[in-house]
């Protein structure tokens, strides 16, 4: 079995909504990002690539190169899959926590959590996502952006709760 850990920021910047866990949802502001931003999907992807001892998504996916421009992180999560496969491990579970003041993310972990679980071909059971708003304080609580941090565990693909 492989631990692995990710976390990930982005600032808001001009915009009308925000990508986050594969889901649209709207907001007055957007994220400044090379791509589409998805700062849970950016934490997933580097959970995972961590537990494989892969690096990370920006050695993946530079933000140097023009390909990633506005990339959809689903794209992004669904080729880091395909690494993690490669080595010969599915994931267990994944358990992410977005930080966020502003806006309330309740009515749109379940989708999250569905997105996720679809781009990992695992069940929702398999997928936790949280959201906490860190009181106001920090930047998260200042409304300047939202941090995500996932853990996941992978099994071997031959016997994955071994
Ligand atoms: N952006 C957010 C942040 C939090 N929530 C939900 O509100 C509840 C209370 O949050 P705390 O900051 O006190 O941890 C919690 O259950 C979160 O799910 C939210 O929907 N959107
Ligand atoms: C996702 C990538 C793709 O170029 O760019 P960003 O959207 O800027 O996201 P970040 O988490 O800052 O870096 C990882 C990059 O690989």
């Amino acid at each position: 079995m492989r631990i692995g850990h990710g976390f990930d920021v982005h600032r808001f910047g001009p915009g009308d909504h925000l990508m986050l866990g594969g889901v649209k949802v709207a907001f007055e502001q957007g994220f400044v990002a090379h791509s589409d931003g998805d700062v849970l999907l950016h934490a997933v992807s580097d959970a995972l690539l961590g537990a494989c001892a892969l690096g990370d998504i920006g050695h993946h996916f530079p933000d140097t190169d023009p390909a990633w421009k506005g990339a959809d992180s689903r794209d992004l999560l669904r080729q880091v899959m395909a690494l993690v496969r490669g080595e010969g491990y599915t994931v267990v579970n994944i358990d992410a926590t977005v930080m966020a003041q502003v806006p309330k993310l309740a009515p749109f972990v379940g989708a999250m959590r569905e997105a996720i679980a679809a781009d990992l071909a695992l069940s929702t059971g398999q997928v936790n996502v949280k959201a906490t708003t860190t009181e106001r304080l920090g930047f998260t609580g200042r409304g300047e952006g939202i941090a995500a941090e996932a853990v996941v565990l992978l099994g071997s693909l031959e016997a994955p709760h071994a």
